[in-house]
């Protein structure tokens, strides 16, 4: 594939390297919404966007409206979810979003609604979450600490919601974040009582799972026409 990647940051340039590992080539690597209006058309068969959460939505629009299948990966954004997989379907268009691509964390977010459905039955237990990432990261909680708050309203009767810090509300779930470097991305969820915790962590050593899923993810939708995340490419 010859891949067009948005955002030319941390992990776009991870991006870049196992691309080429893969056998890829790179048909333009874009770091401004000006860089992007000047693609020429038909410059690569699908795009990687990991920018900010101020520009992802102007950048899917742009893949959307220009017939680009698109891999997004960025994080503070979703608010605009529905309204982007509405032009997805106008356009008949290809769309890929997931807070995380890799593996393990996809794994994580299944072993957290696993767990969350068997502590239903013991309300003893306060539940509670860290995210700790890098200090050059613009949103707060992270998108996949959103997505594992979401897991577990979906799955704990008590849980109608969730806060960034802590809260008295037994029916919100507290998410604290922290900002150390140089951490690529560390999530807990913590069961309190006073008897005892339970814990689970997934901890990444670096970007490349990230990268690896999102270029994987770009492999699997060229071709496609919707909009997709993990569930569909991991079944
Ligand atoms: N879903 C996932 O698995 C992961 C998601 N992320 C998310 O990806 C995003 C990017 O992360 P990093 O690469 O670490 O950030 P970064 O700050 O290192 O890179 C972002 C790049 O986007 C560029 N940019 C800004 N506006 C742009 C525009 N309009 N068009 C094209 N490029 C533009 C910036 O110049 C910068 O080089 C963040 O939202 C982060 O939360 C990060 C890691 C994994
Ligand atoms: O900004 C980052 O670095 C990361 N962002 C994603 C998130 O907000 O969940 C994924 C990963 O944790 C790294």
């Amino acid at each position: 594939m010859n891949l067009i990647l948005l955002g030319y940051g941390k992990m776009g340039k991870a991006i870049e390297q196992i691309a080429l590992r893969r056998g890829h080539t790179i048909a333009a690597r874009i770091d401004t919404a000006a860089e992007r209006d000047q693609l020429p058309k038909g410059a690569g068969d699908v795009a990687i966007e990991f920018t900010q959460p101020d520009a992802a939505v102007d950048n899917i629009r742009y893949c959307l409206r220009n017939g680009i299948p698109v891999v997004s990966g960025t994080t503070g954004w979703l608010q605009h979810r529905p309204e982007i997989e509405q032009l997805c379907q106008e356009q008949q268009g290809a769309f890929f979003y997931a807070s995380n691509y890799s593996i393990g964390v996809n794994l994580f977010f299944r072993l957290n609604r696993s767990l969350a459905r068997l502590m239903n039955a013991y309300p003893e237990y306060q539940v509670e979450m860290e995210e700790i990432h890098h200090t050059q990261k613009k949103d707060a909680p992270s998108g996949t600490g959103i997505t594992l708050a979401e897991g577990l309203m979906a799955e704990l009767d008590r849980k109608t919601g969730w806060v960034e810090g802590p809260t008295n509300d037994p029916a919100l779930i507290p998410i604290l974040s922290k900002r150390i470097d140089p951490v690529p991305g560390t999530h807990t969820v913590a069961y309190r009582s006073a008897i005892d915790d339970i814990e689970i962590k997934h901890t990444a050593h670096s970007r490349e799972g990230f990268a690896t899923g999102a270029v994987v993810a770009a492999e699997w939708l060229l071709g496609k026409q919707g909009a997709f995340g993990m569930d569909d490419l991991l079944g």
